[in-house]
């Protein structure tokens, strides 16, 4: 079967500064390759700096890589360098979502504003799927009339699930979207995250060092070292069976 995603030999790298009047490359991403199936789950792993935030935001098309390509439902949608569609079939939700969240709007009117940008539904329509997608991650359709800060944080994240779904995508990059929560509010989102995945086919990069969470949730797993993929496989194949050292400590984490 087509990969939903498949990413190929993608490289970012930075002009950072080596001097007064110098500047140098850096290279956080290099040549990374990997595919992910409809409704699966890929977990990115790696130690600080190794290029899984970059890589995340290259793929939710939040930034654009320095060459390579990434194919959509076999469409390519990023082509050395240039986003060819801006897809809102890939969607990022980070760790802090009260960071992106206007605080002087209700939710409802946040949901709003992207089904006006993004859709020709009329008002009771974006009222219907405003109110659907709330219910859908576990919330009530009168939250619509709340501000960001009367949420919980396992709330907080619920709303930024459903600013994420609400537009229907294929892919949910999650940048270490479940670390802040505590553990039995991350139990729950992981059951909402999978329920979904199993309702509507979602498929997700999950971007994490939580090695239970990967275990759990991950079909493959990508472990990147300064932007390089070090170890690609079936996740339980990588667990089982480590090709490399630094695989091997920090799955025995
Ligand atoms: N805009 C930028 N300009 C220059 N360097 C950058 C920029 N963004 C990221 N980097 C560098 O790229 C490398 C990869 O960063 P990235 O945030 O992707 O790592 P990460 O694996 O997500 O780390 P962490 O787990 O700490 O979030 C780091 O060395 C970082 O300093």
């Amino acid at each position: 079967m087509e990969p939903i995603l498949k990413v190929q030999a993608l490289h970012k790298h930075f002009n950072v500064r080596a001097g007064l009047f110098r500047s140098k490359q850096f290279n956080a991403v290099s040549d990374v390759s990997f595919c992910l199936g409809k409704g699966e789950t890929l977990a990115i792993i790696g130690e600080t700096g190794s290029g899984k935030s970059t890589l995340g935001k290259i793929l939710a098309g939040a930034d654009t890589a320095s060459s390579g390509q990434i194919l959509l439902d076999g469409q390519i949608i990023e082509d050395g360098g240039k986003r060819v569609e801006n897809s809102k079939d890939i969607r990022l939700i980070f760790q802090d979502p009260m960071k992106s969240l206007n605080p002087s709007n209700t939710i409802g009117s946040i949901l709003g504003e992207i089904l006006v940008l993004n859709t020709d539904l009329d008002k009771r329509q974006r009222r219907e799927r405003i109110n659907q997608t709330l219910l859908n991650v576990g919330l009530l359709a009168e939250h619509r009339n709340y501000y960001a800060h009367m949420f919980s944080g396992g709330q907080i994240q619920r709303v930024a699930l459903a600013r994420a779904i609400i537009l229907d995508p294929k892919i949910l990059v999650l940048d270490e979207a479940l670390s802040s929560l505590d553990p039995s509010v991350r139990a729950q989102t992981v059951n909402l995250l999978l329920r979904l995945q199993r309702e509507t086919g979602l498929s997700y990069i999950l971007i994490t060092n939580h090695l239970s969470l990967v275990k759990h949730m991950s079909d493959s797993l990508l472990l990147l070292h300064k932007g390089k993929v070090v170890e690609y496989g079936e996740t339980h194949q990588v667990f089982a069976k480590p090709q490399t050292k630094l695989a091997e400590r920090m799955l025995a984490n």
